[in-house]
């Protein structure tokens, strides 16, 4: 049996859309095994929402893996769930990360990192989840269509924290992605260019001095808002309650920022009150970067 453990991941950071991601520390459990049938269980998060057939997405990213190598195997499959589903936390991309990892495992690792960064982005679409959850820290990355390209930073643990508001609603990415203009004008273009390669710059010197401005966007964000109650009060007061930037989670509708780990608590009501004040439950999740990526415990 192996033992997979994967870290959620928040995608974006405002103005990196699909580009831009970090791991934090909050973590799905995936046990497997092979097994004369398919077995499936899913515990805590997404019990008795999310199949336990061969429809499963953990399943199917293990299956590509093991019919690429010509295996005839059944697996049995053991979900320990702690990523809010659909909430702009990478809980497909954990999904995905786990079975393709768990079963490389299984096979006796026939997959290199690299490979495994490529099949499983191919099943996701978009390599911004993706990659932090298979390597931690702060990821940079792109998909030509068949390759990704990558580049990870340390982000450094112990002062600065990730405050995250998430709703008791779902959204979908497939559905926040439908909301999104097919074109942008140069203005924008440049507006969120400008910010995601300073972004980078700024974590690779370690400046997070004026992370507000960076986690500004133009792409995505003004669309979605439509969709989350609560997001532009949250977004456009966030700085004043102790954060140094606040942006949509992913996808969303998580809203998530970036703080002093001793203005966190406040910072988190602030935002769950925002939410509660647009009639919308939510609960607060106080997160440290992650600066490791998936693990395996044989
Ligand atoms: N542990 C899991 N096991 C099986 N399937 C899962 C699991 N977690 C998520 N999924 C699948 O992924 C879907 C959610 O993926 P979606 O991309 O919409 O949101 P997300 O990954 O949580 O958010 P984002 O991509 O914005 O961070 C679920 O509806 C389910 O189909
Ligand atoms: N970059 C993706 C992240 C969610 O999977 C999006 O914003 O749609």
């Amino acid at each position: 049996m192996v033992r997979v453990k994967v870290p959620a991941t928040i995608a974006n950071l405002g103005p990196g859309f699909d580009t831009l991601g970090v791991a934090v520390s909050l973590f799905n459990i995936i046990e497997m095994n092979f097994s004369d049938e398919l077995k499936i269980e899913v515990l805590n998060e997404g019990k008795n929402i999310l199949p336990e057939n061969e429809v499963n997405l953990v399943y199917q990213s293990a299956k590509k893996v093991i019919d690429r190598f010509g295996f005839e195997r059944k697996l049995h499959i053991r979900l320990i769930n702690n990523i809010p589903l659909a909430r702009g936390l990478g809980s497909s991309a954990a999904a995905i990360v786990g079975g393709v990892v768990a079963v490389n495992e299984l096979l006796g690792k026939p997959l290199s990192m690299d490979e495994i960064i490529n099949i499983a982005t191919n099943i996701e679409g978009h390599p911004d989840n993706v990659v932090p959850a298979l390597l931690g820290g702060f990821t940079v990355s792109l998909f030509d269509g068949e390759k990704v390209f990558y580049k990870k930073f340390s982000l450094p643990e112990k002062e600065l924290c990730f405050v995250v508001a998430v709703p008791q609603f779902h959204l979908k990415t497939s559905d926040a992605r439908k909301v999104l203009p097919e074109k942008i004008s140069l203005k924008d273009a440049v507006y969120n260019m400008s910010r995601t390669a300073l972004f980078v710059a700024c974590v690779a010197q370690k400046d997070f001095s004026f992370l507000d401005v960076l986690c500004r966007d133009k792409l995505h964000q003004p669309y979605r808002s439509s969709l989350i109650p609560g997001m532009e009060e949250i977004i456009n007061r966030g700085m004043e309650k102790g954060l140094l930037s606040v942006f949509l989670s992913g996808a969303g509708p998580s809203i998530a920022g970036i703080c002093d780990k001793k203005d966190a608590e406040k910072a988190g009501k602030f935002m769950v009150g925002t939410f509660n004040n647009f009639g919308i439950k939510a609960k607060y999740l106080i997160l440290n970067p992650c600066n490791e990526g998936v693990s395996v415990c044989t």
